[in-house]
């Protein structure tokens, strides 16, 4: 793995028009793969985009592998795979021939029959392009992405679309190439997509990056824990609070449903049973709710990924 970074972004500032689409974004995105999340609008593409060298910033600096995405495209294209939306693909070709002469394009291709294998593509290597339904396309184009083992690949919305086993398939191509030493840069609404694959999340909105860090840490540091319990009805709560840490709220939600919400960790589920035992309590269906991504991502952005 390397030490540089495989993308690093300083003050970043794209505009068009009289619309600022990216507004000053830092990001650093190290080994392994970055999952890049936001509302609709928040400017992924447009960041991902100058990544790729198809767009000129305003101002700022964008390194890819060390490299100026527009003065060093030369330099920077064989080293990098960009999963293109359905653009820029001719649709009278058939899937397999363009997945092969992709892949002679590159010194060192993955194999192409293992790759259409792989990704469920056997039964439409001689189907043309525009007739393959939307799953295929977008399979053909991870296809395509990675067929020269690139250093590094951006993937736009991998699974957008697919089928769960379709999904599944995706997934697995994407951490064994990263178990290959593949970096990748990965825009994604699916949540459990970024669980699932990112070493390190970074979330944006409005045209900067507000929280970055890696899924497990983020769900940590960003927002509290819940614990719910069920009891007797009309437990005294106000107690209960002053037993628990300044930072802590609870509630009898409906009668006998209690929330405690704040840092929940050990200590603090010793300490609503041990409240419980001085009061005669026997709490009932103890869970500790660990707040997920989507939890993280809606209290950091006030908005809903899209489903
Ligand atoms: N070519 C363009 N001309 C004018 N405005 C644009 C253009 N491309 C993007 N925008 C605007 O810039 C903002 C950021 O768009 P961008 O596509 O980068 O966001 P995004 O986070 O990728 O969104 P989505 O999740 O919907 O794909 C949006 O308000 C969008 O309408």
């Amino acid at each position: 793995m390397r030490n540089e970074p495989v993308v690093q972004i300083e003050s970043l500032v794209k505009r068009y028009g009289d619309k600022t689409a990216v507004d000053g974004l830092d990001l650093v995105a190290g080994a392994g793969i970055t999952a890049v999340l936001g509302p609709n609008g928040a400017g992924k593409t447009t960041t991902i985009e100058t990544c790729e060298g198809y767009r000129k910033p305003d101002s700022g600096t964008v390194r890819v592998l060390g490299l100026d995405p527009l003065r060093q495209a030369e330099a920077l294209r064989p080293r990098i795979g960009v999963m293109l939306q359905s653009g820029g693909v001719y649709s009278g070709a058939r899937a397999d021939e363009m997945l092969r002469h992709v892949a002679k394009l590159h010194a060192d291709p993955l194999d192409v029959d293992a790759l259409i294998e792989r990704l469920g593509l056997g039964s439409c290597g001689r189907t043309t392009y525009r007739r393959l339904s939307g799953g295929q396309q977008q399979r053909l184009a991870l296809a395509m992405a990675v067929v020269g083992r690139p250093e590094l690949v951006f993937l736009d919305e991998p699974t957008a679309g697919l089928d769960p086993q379709a999904r599944r398939a995706t997934w697995d191509l994407v951490r064994d190439l990263r178990r290959d030493g593949v970096h990748a840069i990965l825009t994604t609404h699916h949540m459990d997509e970024a669980e699932q694959l990112a070493d390190d999340v970074a979330i944006i909105d409005a045209g900067k990056v507000i929280a970055q860090g890696s899924p497990d840490a983020l769900c940590r540091g960003g927002a509290e824990n819940t614990l719910r319990f069920t009891g007797r009805p009309g437990l005294d709560v106000a107690s209960l609070l002053k037993a628990l840490p300044p930072d802590s709220a609870a509630a009898e939600l409906t009668p006998g449903a209690y929330r405690v919400s704040g840092t929940v960790d050990p200590q603090l589920l010793a300490t609503v049973t041990s409240w419980c035992a001085q009061h005669g309590v026997m709490p009932e269906k103890i869970s500790v709710e660990r707040h997920t991504l989507e939890d993280v991502f809606l209290e950091l952005t006030g908005k809903e990924l899209r489903g």
